[in-house]
């Protein structure tokens, strides 16, 4: 078998609070008439400059037209070599890398009539817990909707909250008082994520005064590839540490100055589900826990989540992704499921990620390109519109 095109489509899917994200559907054709779909998920990220597509596609081209699709490690090698990792979260090479990897796990999984779990050593677990974000409070007011928020997300079986501070402390504490004082045990805190914006230091005398309020875990502590002040603020605290995986070198470095607990993991930050297992393995030889982070995938990158954590054993804490609750609609005919606060894995009879693409709501969808609108940074770093 052998790949004979690649098309790229790009969409912008508004969230529940207004902010709307850009999104590339991948699709990877053979001559034996199997396609692959995959996902470069939520191109709505810093720094701001936009992929061209149209020169997308035709590199892409370029390089896959003619492999064979198995040849998984050879072509995520010529994609490493020429969309390289930088060290940086956000970078969008990871992106494009983990919507090819993606769209050829769905391919060669089809090809074999399996479901891409039993591809990536099989179902250890069928169900992922999950939790629901809370955006960044900039203002006090901000308060009360989120408060709705949660009430709205328990009915619905979400009872795991994560919550991104450092903004507005005053907020921060009042959310977590109010959240206490109405849901007591009902709902559970996962995070507080700080997401790189404060040096340790500051977000150390933050986590003082928010202590007193139950929280599991806190994530991004000190800023970007700081392992040493991760390690400083991760023996100053009770509480375990989480940090995103972005580059082999920087979860190398973690493990090196034994930074963080708990490897933030996801295939869109790291570039692919072949890259997170390898991410995933490392953590486990080092005796790290694991939990699938997010972008706020659409369907597809999320059954690609929901494969790859079903193969996993080191899935010790609550994961992220929620994206398919979070937007308006979906690329897919059937999106993902949820129950009781789990992403559920697709059926096993179903080859590949189990999604199909709905050209219908792709064309309500489809924007021209990834251009920028007039976001601010603010919008970018919070995700509210
Ligand atoms: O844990 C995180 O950090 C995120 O979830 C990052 C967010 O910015 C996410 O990518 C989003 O788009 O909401
Ligand atoms: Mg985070
Ligand atoms: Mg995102």
């Amino acid at each position: 078998m052998k790949i004979s095109d690649v098309k790229l489509t790009v969409v912008g899917v508004p969230r529940h609070t207004g902010f709307v994200n850009k999104h590339v559907i991948v699709e990877i054709m053979t001559d034996e008439g199997v396609t692959g779909i995959g996902e470069m998920s939520d191109f709505s990220h810093l720094p701001k400059y936009a992929v061209d597509v149209v020169d997308l596609e035709n590199v892409l081209k370029s390089m896959l037209r003619g492999q064979n699709p198995f040849d998984l490690t050879l072509i995520n090698n010529v994609l490493s070599e020429n969309y390289p990792a930088v060290m940086y979260y956000y970078e969008k090479g990871s992106f494009i890398r983990n919507g090819i990897d993606a769209a050829l796990h769905d391919l060669c999984a089809k090809y074999l009539h399996v479901s891409v779990a039993e591809l990536l050593g099989g179902r250890y677990q069928e169900k992922i817990k999950v939790c629901y974000p809370i955006f960044r409070h900039r203002f006090v007011e901000e308060v009360e909707e989120n408060l709705a928020v949660v009430r709205k997300r328990l009915q619905e079986g979400f009872d795991v909250f994560r919550l991104y501070v450092g903004k507005n402390v005053d907020a921060d504490e009042a959310f977590l008082a109010r959240v206490a004082e109405e849901f007591g045990s009902k709902v559970k805190i996962k995070s507080i994520d700080f997401s790189h914006l404060l040096d340790w230091k500051e977000t150390l005398r933050i986590v003082k005064r928010l202590a007193k309020y139950d929280f599991e875990m806190i994530e991004s502590p000190a800023v970007r590839n700081d392992f040493e002040g991760l390690r400083q603020f991760r023996l100053k605290v009770d509480h375990p540490v989480s940090e995103h995986v972005w580059d082999f070198r920087q979860q190398y470095e973690m493990i090196r100055h034994d930074s963080v607990d708990i490897f933030n993991i996801s295939p869109i930050f790291i570039g692919g589900i072949s890259a997170a297992r390898k991410a995933a393995a490392a953590a486990e030889v080092a005796g790290k826990a694991c939990l699938l982070g997010t972008t706020q995938e659409l369907s597809i990158g999320t059954a690609a989540m929901a494969h790859l954590g079903s193969s996993l054993i080191n899935l010790t804490y609550t994961s992220d992704p929620t994206g398919p609750k979070l937007y308006t609609d979906d690329i897919v005919k059937k999106p993902v499921q949820y129950e009781q606060g789990y992403l559920l894995v697709p059926d096993r009879g179903l080859p590949g990620l189990g999604m199909e693409l709905d050209w219908e709501r792709i064309e309500r969808l489809r924007v021209p390109d990834l251009s920028w609108g007039n976001v601010s940074v603010h919008q970018l770093q919070d995700r509210t519109s």
